[in-house]
This record gives structure tokens, sequence and C-alpha cells, in this order.
């Protein structure tokens, strides 16, 4: 990993940038129809309420693509919150989480940690996946880089967690960490849909909602 940089970071006014990578060798040769890209960005679409910009990026499995996206997003786009899917299982071809930890400054275990326990209410093969998630710091500028797993419907799964049948959360998702995360980075604040995903944030960092 490169070594961090210090930033002084703004976060008066500025939209939120969200990246979206879909890592798959077949769904960028066109063998099938990308579903990792529309996967994310209908749950985003129904979980952030906050005005956000999307860069959507469709890539086969090659650790320097990988790494050359990610640091496209967050150093040329700005964005704020990279999410990929694909590419973090122990196949030979599965490099995702090797250039997310190399483009990445500091890492944030307990996203992979949570993304497991979360999977593994849905599958055993849970165990298989090596997602991470990372900040990537650059003069300036900082951004939260998550890898999902690449089945489609593991998209909501991790994010969202697990609900009964009347809604109520059993294992929290992943994303209910993401707004704080953003917020410590120096990022827009994010607010969120409470019936999809419900923030937390600390009493002491939540601001009234939007009029
Ligand atoms: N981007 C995607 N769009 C649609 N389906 C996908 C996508 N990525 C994965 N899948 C589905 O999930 C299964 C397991 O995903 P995995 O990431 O292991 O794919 P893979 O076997 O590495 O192949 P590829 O990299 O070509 O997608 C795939 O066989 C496919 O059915
Ligand atoms: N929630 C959820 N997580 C999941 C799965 C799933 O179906 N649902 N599939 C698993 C499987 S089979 C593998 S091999 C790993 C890695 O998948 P990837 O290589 O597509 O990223 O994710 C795992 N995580």
């Amino acid at each position: 990993m490169p070594s961090p940089t210090t930033n002084s970071i703004s976060s008066g006014g500025e939209v939120l940038v969200v990246g979206l990578v879909s890592v798959s060798d077949r769904a960028s040769a066109g063998i099938y129809e990308d579903k990792g890209i529309p996967a994310l960005a209908d749950w985003l679409a129904g979980a952030i309420t906050t005005p956000y910009r999307l860069e959507t990026r469709l890539i086969a499995d090659e650790r320097a693509l990988i790494e050359q996206t990610l640091t496209e997003l967050v150093d040329r786009q700005r964005c704020h919150l990279v999410l990929t899917t694909g590419g973090t299982g122990p196949a030979r071809r599965d490099v995702t989480p090797e250039a997310t930890l190399a483009v990445g400054t500091r890492e944030m275990p307990g996203f992979g940690e949570q993304m497991r326990q979360i999977s593994l209410q849905f599958v055993p093969t849970a165990i298989l996946s090596r997602q991470l998630a990372v900040i990537r710091e650059i003069d300036g500028h900082a951004a939260l880089i998550m890898n999902l797993p690449g089945q489609p419907k593991a998209i909501k799964e991790t994010l969202e967690g697990l609900k009964d049948a009347d809604g109520k959360q059993l294992v929290a998702g992943i994303f209910a960490a993401v707004p704080y995360c953003v917020d410590l980075i120096g990022g827009p604040y994010i607010d969120t849909n409470p019936a999809v995903c419900k923030a937390f944030r600390p009493k002491s960092a939540q601001r009234p909602p939007a009029a």
C-alpha cells in the first residue's frame, strides 16, 4: 500500500459521487449481460435520498486495469465512495481484492468481516469470498472503496443485511456504516431511506433531515 498523505479535505456543498465497477470477464466481453452495475444502481436509488452522481465502469478481471479504474474514479472523478462487484473468490483470475489493496492507503477490515457474516446466512460458500474495503487518501480528497461479491443477488444481501418478514433487521448490512465513514473522511453528508437502510451515526454527528 502507498503511504497515506495528509489531507485538508473540504466537504462544503459537494455533490456525492459514487463509482460502480463491475469486474467480470464474461460480462465485459459481452458473453452475458452485466447485471452487476444495474443491481448496484437500483439498490442505491432506493437507499440514498441525498442527490448523487454515478460513474460506472464494466471491466475484465485484470489487476492492472482494476487498479487503474479505481485510481481514475477516486483521483479524477472525485468519487467519495466506490463499490466493486465480482472477482473476490479464490479462482486464479479473481484479483479484485489485490488491486483494491494496492490502491488503498488504509484498510477497513470491518467491512469484509461483516460481509462474510451476512453472506454466511445465505450460502456456506460465503467463506470463499475475500472481500475487503480500503480508504484511498490523496491530497485534499479521500474515498471509501468496498468489494462486493459478483453474484448480482449478493449485492442487496450484503448492502442491506438480513431482515425478517416484518422488515425487522436480523443482521446489519454494511451500508448502515457507510454514511458515517464518508463523514469521517470528509465527504458529503449522506441521508438514507430508513425502510431500506437505516444509517447509523452517533448522536453528535446527526443532522436534522433536509427540508
Ligand atoms: N457482472 C455480472 N453480471 C451477471 N452475472 C454475473 C456477473 N458476475 C457474476 N455473475 C454471475 O455470478 C456467477 C459467479 O460469479 P463470479 O464472479 O465467480 O464469476 P466468474 O466465474 O469469475 O466469471 P466472470 O468473471 O466471467 O463473471 C457467474 O457465473 C454469473 O452467473
Ligand atoms: N450474499 C452472498 N454472498 C456470497 C455469495 C452469495 O450467493 N450471496 N456467493 C459466494 C461465492 S459462491 C463466492 S465464490 C464468493 C466470491 O464471489 P465473486 O468471485 O463473484 O466475488 O462470494 C460469496 N459470497
